[in-house]
């Protein structure tokens, strides 16, 4: 094993984010392993969706670092890091970003397609995924034939069907009822497990933190373990 491989799946050190003068979060530190389910809760407003956003490199940051397998994301360029993106993390958005024109399996087979992955193996890959969040049936559905809850796991599947390393979840459970939210939370924890992806959720659902190795709170004075 070489020290890349040994390095945890993500690393933050010292990151720091203010909208001009006015700081949302510094200080933030946070290690998860692979295999590693951690939680993030924190008031409203406190800047969850705008860390989630950094780790994906999506967003900007101020001060810090964010290195995945020890390689530092800092100074990629943007296509860079959209190539990077696309391979290695699977973003659950609050907002679902289903593509209207495509069908349910379509659009789950995306990430495939942009990698050149979409072969038979990848179409096994996307009813496989379509089954596991309760959509086996809907494939050919359009997305405005769908509820909310269906489409928030219809974006589940998306973003976990190319089975990427790290798992960045922003409520994935926020629309779906109490039975619905367990078979998602079932299906990332499951990715997280059995395949060793690093699972990052920002939730304020009480259940979903509960199932998490660690709980950790953000607020603007960086990031501590609850309890
Ligand atoms: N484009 C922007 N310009 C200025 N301030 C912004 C911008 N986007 C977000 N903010 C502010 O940054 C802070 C962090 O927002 P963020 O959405 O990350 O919080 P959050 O903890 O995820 O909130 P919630 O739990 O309500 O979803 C908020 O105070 C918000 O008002």
């Amino acid at each position: 094993m070489n020290a890349l491989d040994s390095a945890p799946l993500l690393q933050v050190e010292g990151l720091a984010r203010h909208y001009g003068t006015q700081p949302v979060f510094s200080h933030v530190d946070l290690r998860v392993q692979r295999g590693e389910f951690v939680a993030i809760v924190g008031d409203s407003g406190v800047g969850k969706s705008t860390l989630l956003n950094c780790l994906a490199g999506l967003d900007h940051w101020d001060a810090g670092r964010i290195a995945h397998a020890g390689v530092d994301i800092g100074p990629m360029d943007e296509a860079r890091r959209a190539l990077w993106r696309r391979a290695h993390v699977g973003f659950v958005f609050q907002a679902f970003h289903v593509l209207p024109q495509l069908t349910v399996a379509q659009n789950v087979a995306l990430p495939l397609m942009l990698l050149g992955m979409h072969d038979a193996q990848g179409e096994a890959q996307v009813q496989e995924m379509l089954a596991a969040v309760g959509l086996a049936g809907l494939h050919e559905r359009l997305p405005e034939q769908l509820s909310g809850g269906q489409l928030q796991r219809v974006a589940i599947a998306r973003a976990l069907v190319h089975r990427p390393p790290l798992l960045l979840a922003d409520e994935p459970t926020g629309n779906l009822d109490p039975d619905t939210a367990a078979r998602v939370m079932d299906v990332l924890t499951r990715q997280t497990r059995e395949r060793g992806a690093a699972l990052v959720l920002v939730t304020h659902a009480l259940a979903a933190a509960q199932r998490a190795d660690r709980v950790l709170r953000l607020t603007a004075q960086g990031m501590q373990p609850l309890g």
